[in-house]
């Protein structure tokens, strides 16, 4: 699926900026000259990998020119305005539409082969699909994301590029996810009752009188084990096949996390999108009223702010001791971003804010705190995004 919306209806921002818009940048302090260059702002899309050898097929499809874009690999950047959704490349998954500032998000986490890595904001699932292409025949993609219908979106987009093999996809809420990684040494009694067999998108009468029971059963959405933890899809290789559902949803000691934890894992948290401007764009249509209740009322942010440090604080809690954890928004507001960043560190001891190897050679700036990145289409001809990377130190 296009992770740009693909709806030719929506029309260049407003000129000049719209007044909530322009109070909102006014308000966080934030530079409205970068928006400036939103128009010429190239899309970008990533090959699967390949597809290298079909570049002027592409080419010709998209009618335009690919050009590579230097500092990240397998990406290439189009003009702003391509449509993709209507190409045969896009349609048969040859090539996907992500930001390049959102493909370095992925790179920040140094994904090696044989990772078990999180994703816990995954929907709709552009950086997900390309972890999954990064990790290949190794390791395993867990991917979490409160809203079922974005999550289901996600799953699409693993089917459509045959990336699932080694992905499970659960619908629950990231600041409380609390199962471990797949193990290699996981017990593999397929014949035995109870266990999972192979997903199909067709629920088994069991399981759909499960799943009612459950669902009369649990008033509350944080009561049962299985109804907070919703696996809604997984692939043959996810290390799910032949497990008893009981040792999926296990609990365990915080302690178990530091050695049985992730590798990776990639918070790139809900926030109020001010980076991308095509997400601002669509509030023309939806009413700039709505951007003002949303944006420009301070509970309403103080609510974001602490569910991006409560995302960000469980992601840290599910990683190894040595493992890469990276925090992303596509806000460029300093509330959501350098202050999560600040408070996290001032309650988490054993977190450690590293510098992303390799990001001296990105189009991006340091962030107001040392060690942190930002991205924006001024600085960075890509949508606004800032990322910070973190280590979990034994101590
Ligand atoms: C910025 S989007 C993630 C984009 C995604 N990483 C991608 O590359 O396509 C943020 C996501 O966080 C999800 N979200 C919001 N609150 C959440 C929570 N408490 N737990 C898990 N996901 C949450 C939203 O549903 C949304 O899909």
């Amino acid at each position: 699926m296009d992770m740009k919306t693909d709806n030719t209806a929506i029309t260049p921002l407003l000129s000049p900026l719209p007044d909530a818009f322009l109070e909102f940048l006014r308000e966080n302090d934030l530079d409205m000259s970068i928006y400036a260059a939103v128009d010429a702002t190239p899309r970008y899309i990533r090959l699967k990998p390949g597809c290298e050898s079909q570049l002027m097929e592409f080419e010709a499809d998209l009618n335009c020119k690919l050009e590579k874009v230097n500092w990240l690999p397998g990406f290439f950047s189009i003009p702003p305005h391509t449509q993709i959704a209507s190409t045969k490349a896009y349609q048969l998954g040859k090539i996907y539409g992500i930001d390049a500032a959102s493909g370095a998000a992925v790179m920040a986490l140094n994904v090696t082969l044989g990772d078990h890595v999180l994703d816990l904001c995954a929907a709709p699932g552009a950086k997900l699909c390309m972890l999954a292409d990064l990790l290949g025949n190794s390791g395993s993609i867990t991917g979490v994301d409160i809203a079922r219908h974005r999550l289901a979106a996600c799953r699409n987009m693993l089917q459509k590029y045959a990336i699932g093999d080694r992905c499970r996809l659960f619908v629950a809420d990231g600041t409380t996810f609390s199962l471990l990684p797949p193990r290699s040494d996981a017990r593999n009694d397929n014949d035995i009752d109870d266990t999972l067999h192979e997903w199909t998108s067709k629920r088994t009468w069991k399981d759909r009188k499960n799943a009612a029971k459950q669902k009369s059963a649990t008033s509350d959405y944080s009561l049962s084990e299985t109804a907070e933890h919703d696996l809604i899809f997984y692939g043959r290789h996810s290390g799910v096949i032949g497990m008893h559902k009981n040792d999926l949803f296990r609990r365990v000691d915080d302690t178990e996390y530091s050695s049985f934890g992730f590798d990776k894992v990639l918070v790139d948290a809900e926030c109020t999108h001010d980076g991308s401007i095509k997400h601002i764009q669509k509030f023309e249509y939806w009413g700039w009223s709505t951007f003002q209740n949303r944006f420009l009322h301070v509970k309403r942010i103080e609510n974001l702010t602490s569910l991006q440090l409560a995302l960000l604080s469980n992601g840290f809690r599910l990683l190894k001791v040595g493992g890469f954890l990276v925090y992303s928004t596509c806000s460029l507001t300093v509330s959501q971003n350098e202050n999560v960043v600040q408070e996290f560190l001032s309650k988490n001891p054993s977190a450690d804010l590293i510098p992303v190897d390799g990001a001296n050679k990105w189009c991006c700036k340091n962030g107001r705190i040392p060690n942190t990145l930002r991205f924006d289409p001024k600085t960075s001809q890509t949508s606004g995004l800032f990322i910070a990377k973190f280590t979990k130190l034994a101590i």
